[in-house]
C-alpha cells in the first residue's frame, strides 16, 4: 500500500475501474486543533498506507522534539508547509489504499481561510469528515462546515467526535454532541450523517474499534469510509460530455474530453449545446479501444455521423435530456478571494471547459462579498450557456467567477 501527495489539482476518469468503483474522494473540515491532522495521519499510519521513509522522518522528528510516540500530525503538516508557499487555494490530494477501496483525499488546513478550502476540497467529495473537539462540542465553524456540506450537496457527512480520551470517553458527551449536530445538519438538507466518536491521538475508533468505548456499536472511521456506497451518482445523472479538444483523424473530427456525468451510447442522437445542432454518436473510443458505451467518470473521444461546428467548451448532451441554454444564472456562492465581489462587476465565468463573460447583476440583500462569504448571486452572460441545477449534476451545475484583469479565482458557484 503506498501513499503520495500531489498539489494542487488532481483528474479523475482515465478508466472506469480505477476511480467509479474503487475510489473513495473525500475531505476533512475542522476548527483549528480539532485534530484534522493527527486523524488523517492516524488514517494513513494504521492502515499503514503510508510510506515507510515518510513514517520514519516523523518518528525522527518526534524524537528531536523528546516525544517517544511519533506526533502522526507532522505526517500531514510536513507536507502543508511545501505547498503553502504560492498556492492560492490551498489543498492538496492525497491518494492512499486499503485492500477494500481506494482514497482521494483532499486535505485542507483549518487555520485560515477555511471556507474557500473546505469548498474547493469538499466540491467534489463524495464525503466530508466534519471534526469537533469533544469538550467544544458544536461551534460556530461546525455549523459553518454543515452549510457548506449542504451547499455542496456532499452526499455523506461524517461527524467525527474527537479527543474522546479528554471526555472520559463518556457516552453521554458524544451522545449530546451527536444530537445537535445531526438535527442542525439535517434541518440544512445534510442526506446522510454518521456521528463517529474517537480519540486520532489514541487511536479510539479510527481503524481499530475502541476498547475504551465498548458502548458505541457502529463503524471505525475506516470501516466506514471502506463500505460507504460511492460512484453510482456520477454514472446515473443525466450525460453530459464538455468538450476538450477536437481531433482530425484520417479526415474524420474526434471529440475529446471528459464524461462527466452518465452514459453514452454508440447511436444516440445527442444536441450540441450551445448551437442546439443535432446528430448522432457513431463511435467512442476509450484508452484507444472501440466502445459501444461509456459512462461517467471516462475519458473518450467519440465521432458524430454529421459535420457540425464543434469547439472547445461546447456541451454534447443527450437530445431528450438536454439542459436549458440560458444567459440569466441565479447561484449559490461561496467568495474565494480576498478581493470582494460587487454587483456590476465585470468578470469571466469558468463553466467546464467554457469560459464566458459575465456581469453581476444583484447580490441578493449583500453590498459584496469578501472572503470566505457565502450568498447568492445573479448574473447576466454575454452568451448562452447550457448550466444544469447543482442539485441534479454537479460538475455542470457549477462554476467559478474569475478576474478579468489577472485570471485569479474569485467565487465559486453552484446553479439553482
Ligand atoms: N488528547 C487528544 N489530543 C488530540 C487528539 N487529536 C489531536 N490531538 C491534539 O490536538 C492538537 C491539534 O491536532 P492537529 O491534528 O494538529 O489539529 P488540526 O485540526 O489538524 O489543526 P490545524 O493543523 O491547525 O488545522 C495536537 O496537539 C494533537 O496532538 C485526540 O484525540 N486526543
Amino acid at each position: 500500500m503506498t501513499s503520495t501527495t500531489t498539489s494542487p489539482a488532481v483528474t479523475t476518469g482515465t478508466g472506469r475501474s480505477a476511480t467509479a468503483v474503487d475510489t473513495l474522494r473525500f475531505a476533512t473540515a475542522g476548527s483549528v486543533d480539532d485534530g484534522k491532522s493527527t486523524l488523517v495521519g492516524r488514517l494513513l499510519h494504521d492502515s499503514k498506507s503510508v510510506l515507510a521513509d515518510q513514517l520514519e522522518a516523523v518518528e525522527r522528528a518526534s524524537a528531536s522534539r523528546g516525544q517517544d510516540t511519533p506526533d502522526l500530525a507532522l505526517l500531514t503538516d510536513g507536507l502543508r508547509a511545501e505547498r503553502e508557499q504560492g498556492i492560492t487555494i490551498d489543498v492538496a490530494y492525497r491518494y492512499f489504499a486499503t485492500p477494500r477501496r481506494r482514497f482521494i483525499l483532499a486535505d485542507t488546513p483549518g487555520h485560515v481561510q477555511y471556507t474557500r478550502n473546505m469548498v474547493t476540497g469538499a466540491s467534489t467529495a463524495e464525503l466530508t469528515v466534519i471534526l469537533v473537539d469533544a469538550r467544544n462540542g458544536v461551534v460556530e465553524q461546525t455549523r459553518r462546515h454543515a452549510a457548506i456540506a449542504a451547499l455542496l450537496r456532499v452526499p455523506h457527512v461524517v461527524l467525527a467526535v474527537n479527543k474522546m480520551d479528554l471526555v472520559d470517553y463518556a457516552e453521554p458527551v458524544f451522545t449530546e454532541v451527536a444530537a445537535e449536530f445531526v438535527q442542525y445538519a439535517t434541518e440544512l438538507g445534510v442526506p446522510e450523517i454518521t456521528a463517529i466518536p474517537i480519540s486520532a491521538l489514541a487511536g479510539d475508533n479510527v481503524v481499530e474499534p475502541s476498547a475504551n468505548m465498548d458502548w458505541y456499536g457502529g463503524p471505525t472511521v475506516l470501516e466506514h469510509l471502506e463500505t460507504v456506497p460511492v460512484g453510482d451518482d456520477a454514472a446515473e445523472a443525466p450525460p453530459r460530455f464538455p468538450v476538450q479538444y477536437v481531433i482530425r483523424h484520417d479526415g474524420v473530427r474526434h471529440y475529446a474530453g471528459q464524461l462527466v456525468s452518465g452514459t453514452l451510447r454508440v447511436g444516440d442522437e445527442v444536441t450540441v449545446l450551445p448551437s442546439g445542432r443535432t446528430s448522432t454518436i457513431t463511435a467512442i473510443d476509450v484508452l484507444g479501444r472501440k466502445e459501444t458505451a461509456a459512462c461517467a467518470p471516462q475519458s473518450l473521444t467519440l465521432c458524430l455521423a454529421d459535420e457540425i461546428d464543434i469547439a472547445r467548451g461546447d456541451l454534447i448532451v443527450p437530445t431528450a435530456a438536454a439542459p436549458l441554454t440560458t444567459q440569466d444564472v441565479e447561484a449559490d456562492v461561496c467568495h474565494l478571494a480576498d478581493r470582494p465581489l460587487r454587483n456590476g462587476d465585470r468578470v469571466l465565468l469558468r463553466h467546464t471547459t467554457r469560459t464566458v463573460r459575465a456581469i453581476v447583476k444583484d447580490l441578493h440583500g449583500a453590498d459584496e462579498l469578501t472572503a470566505n462569504d457565502l450568498g447568492r448571486v445573479t448574473l447576466r452572460t454575454a452568451e448562452p450557456l447550457a448550466l444544469d441545477p447543482y442539485s441534479e449534476v454537479r460538475r455542470t451545475g457549477s462554476f467559478l467567477l474569475i478576474d478579468p484583469a489577472d485570471g485569479a479565482t474569485l467565487t465559486a458557484g453552484m446553479a439553482r
